[in-house]
């Protein structure tokens, strides 16, 4: 599903990241790893979020770089601590990333429901909780057809009651439409119920299958 190779990822000169060769077979993929060890500079960079040298594949086909939008198109990503300029509501904002990712007719509805985001639908940014915030970054991971959703502590601040739809509507969507998902979570990652694929372990600059 995701094929990476020779990836350095440095900031101001100071390199972070190395990836020699990691493929990440169709499902769900957990991330684990200290503070600080890397997991979210991994998965900005596969969200094409972040300059890198390396090569990132999808599906075999669309190359990061070679083929950004067509990448772009099926690469989703909810980060851990979102944030939006203040002034939009969370209409704007969905209308716009629906948009963005053509977005099946009732889609932006459907789940704006699921997640209970229709609740603050026209409420500016700014105002929201962070538990507001999540679930409306979560609904704009959601959007479209991506082949792969990078979910970025999908855990944080989210309550149960949403946790629960919102793993429901993952396990479905691996099912019924061999959608991949790339996860980390600081909390007990059994907590989602989903059935993990793999676990990999991140530390000290290297992303290892996880003992
Ligand atoms: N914008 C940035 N500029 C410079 N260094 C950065 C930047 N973002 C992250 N880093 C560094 O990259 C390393 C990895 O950070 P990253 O945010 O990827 O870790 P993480 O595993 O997601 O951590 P956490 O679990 O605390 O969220 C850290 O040493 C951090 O200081």
């Amino acid at each position: 599903m995701l094929a990476v190779s020779n990836l350095t990822k440095a900031y101001n000169g100071r390199t972070v990241l190395t990836v020699p060769a990691l493929t990440l077979t169709p499902g769900i993929h957990y991330f684990r790893g200290g503070n600080g060890s890397g997991k979210t500079t991994f998965f900005r960079t596969v969200a094409g979020l972040l300059p890198f040298s390396g090569t990132i594949i999808l599906d075999n086909q669309y190359e990061i770089s070679k083929d950004p939008v067509a990448y772009r198109m099926r690469v989703n990503y909810a980060e851990a601590e979102p944030l939006y300029p203040d002034f939009l509501t969370a209409r704007d904002l969905a209308g716009f990333v629906g948009k963005a990712k053509q977005a099946p007719t009732q889609q932006v509805n459907r789940l704006a429901e699921l997640l209970g985001v229709d609740k603050f639908w026209t409420q500016t940014t700014g105002t929201f909780s962070s538990g507001m915030l999540k679930k409306l970054s979560l609904l704009l991971a959601l959007l479209g057809n991506p082949r792969l959703v990078l979910l970025d502590e999908p855990l944080t601040t989210l309550d149960v009651a949403t946790g629960a739809k919102l793993f429901d509507y993952i396990r479905q969507l691996t099912t019924d439409q061999s959608v991949s998902f790339l996860l980390t979570s600081h909390q007990d990652v059994s907590l989602t119920g989903l059935s993990i694929t793999r676990v990999w372990q991140v530390g000290d600059g290297v992303i290892l299958p996880a003992t």
